[in-house]
């Protein structure tokens, strides 16, 4: 794995969210299938038509390993852009995630494969594969703006996008916050007098 994706893959989403002042969060409605998935990597992206996912297959075919595949399926709750079948594929190809603005279905399925999906939830309505989509161009993912190639960082508490020119420095910030947030919680960890005086110094003005 690329150095900078794997630096990434160690800080929480929370944090990388923090120093971006919280812009570039997609919806909190992505979620992820399990909550201790967890993963980093470079966005393969695919636009599909409510209900067609075509497209996404031809990205399976072209994405490299490590890649994530962010899916702007324009949030459609009722067709399921991927099952068991299409995650296990995408998997054994070296996919790191999958990240769709939709629904997902074989839920079971899906989880016995242990592969991070985020997604929207779940549908027992199948895609049709006309295929009219698009891939590895810029779109929007639960509401936030997508490039090919930014980083794509998920965890529990949900995905951010880091846009790749700025990749180096937001991993810089992230890592200084990472640390303060670590401190800061040590100097109060079951210590009233020092929860108190937290307390006094950021309310008193
Ligand atoms: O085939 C599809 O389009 C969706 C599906 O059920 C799978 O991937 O298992
Ligand atoms: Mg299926």
């Amino acid at each position: 794995m690329e150095s900078i994706v794997k630096e990434f893959l160690k800080i929480p989403t929370t944090c990388i969210s923090d120093v971006m002042n919280g812009l570039n969060n997609m919806n909190p409605a992505i979620k992820p299938l399990e909550e201790d998935y967890r993963f980093a990597g470079r966005a393969f992206n695919v636009k599909i038509p409510v209900g067609d996912n075509l497209a996404v297959l031809k990205a399976i075919r072209e994405a490299k390993s490590g890649d994530v595949l962010v899916i702007d399926a324009k949030g459609d709750l009722y067709r399921a852009i991927a099952g068991d079948f299409i995650v296990g594929m995408a998997q054994t190809l070296g996919i790191s995630a999958i990240v769709v603005d939709g629904v997902i279905r074989d839920i079971k399925g899906v989880k016995k494969l242990n592969f991070p999906v985020f997604s929207r939830g779940t549908s027992v309505a199948a895609s049709g594969k006309a295929g009219t989509g698009e891939i590895n161009i810029p779109i929007s993912c639960g509401g936030t703006a997508v490039n090919p190639g930014d980083i794509i960082v998920g965890d529990a508490d949900g995905v951010v996008v880091i846009p790749q020119s700025e990749a180096q420095a937001i991993l810089e910030k992230a890592v200084d916050k990472l640390k303060k947030d670590e401190i800061r919680e040590k100097n109060v960890a079951g210590n009233v007098e020092a929860i108190k005086k937290y307390l006094d110094d950021m309310t008193s003005n």
